[in-house]
């Protein structure tokens, strides 16, 4: 049991085009059996009991949102995500800042809609081992492999403490923020919340994630995701 409960605010970035998927929607607008990925994930985070808000990143043009049940949701939150998901996120955590500045940012993909509760709980209560903050991750199982640009193997990668980062990605948001806007402004590759915090010196913890809470990227993995999502 957590010994200093906190406000926390889920922040879901959904303001891709998800080129990568081609699709004739935004993928998080695909369904994944009675409604979509999208619909799922917030499902999930509205459902959290130590979850107050849920802030989400949409698309300037997004006309698919407003027809989703969730979108009058009493814990919703909606503002306008910017041209990267790391811009996507600090708009969400502008919103924090000038709202709930002592609030903990819960970041979680939007496309990720086979998270479970109870490895949200698990990150939520690993912040009395990771003061600083975490973010779900899986231990890396195969064998990793280096290649040149032509697609030869170049060398093999140890392993050892390689894992996959996950999301949610758990952060006090003012202190996110703040290394967020830097990162940022530095023109720092960020393409997570805890590579922000890492370029600003801290050192985030890692938990233990179940490998079947996946980023839906390409088409393959809608099958997956419904896959595992009837196995919940
Ligand atoms: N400017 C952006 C880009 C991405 N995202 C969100 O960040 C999450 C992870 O990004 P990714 O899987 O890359 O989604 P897309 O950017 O939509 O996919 P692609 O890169 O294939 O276009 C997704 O929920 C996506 O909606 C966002 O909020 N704002
Ligand atoms: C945040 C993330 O899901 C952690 O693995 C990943 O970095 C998102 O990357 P994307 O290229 O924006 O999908």
């Amino acid at each position: 049991m957590r010994n200093n409960p906190r406000s926390i605010i889920a922040i879901v970035p959904a303001a891709g085009i998800g080129s990568r998927m081609g699709a004739d929607k935004p993928k998080q607008y695909l369904m994944l059996g009675q409604q979509s990925i999208l619909a799922h994930t917030l499902d999930t985070l509205f459902a959290h009991p130590e979850i107050e808000q849920v802030i989400v990143a949409l698309h300037p043009q997004d006309h698919y949102f407003s027809q989703l049940p969730q979108s009058q949701h009493p814990k919703l939150i909606q503002v306008v995500g910017g041209g990267e998901r790391a811009d996507s996120v600090l708009a969400a955590l502008d919103y924090v800042y000038s709202h709930h500045p002592d609030a903990w940012a819960l970041v979680h993909d939007a496309a990720r809609p086979c998270v479970t509760l109870t490895d949200i709980s698990r990150l939520i209560e690993s912040v009395d081992i990771y003061p600083q903050g975490a973010i779900l991750a899986a231990p890396v199982r195969d064998t990793m492999k280096r290649s040149d640009a032509s697609g030869h193997i170049v060398n093999t990668v140890d392993r050892t403490l390689l894992w996959h980062a996950l999301t949610p990605q758990f952060f006090p948001a003012s202190i996110l923020r703040r290394h967020l806007s830097a990162a940022l402004a530095a023109q720092a590759p960020i393409t997570d919340e805890a590579s922000a915090m890492e370029w600003a010196g801290v050192m985030p913890g890692l938990v233990s994630g179940r490998v079947d809470n996946i980023k839906v990227t390409h088409p393959d993995d809608l099958q997956l995701a419904v896959l595992f999502m009837s196995q919940q």
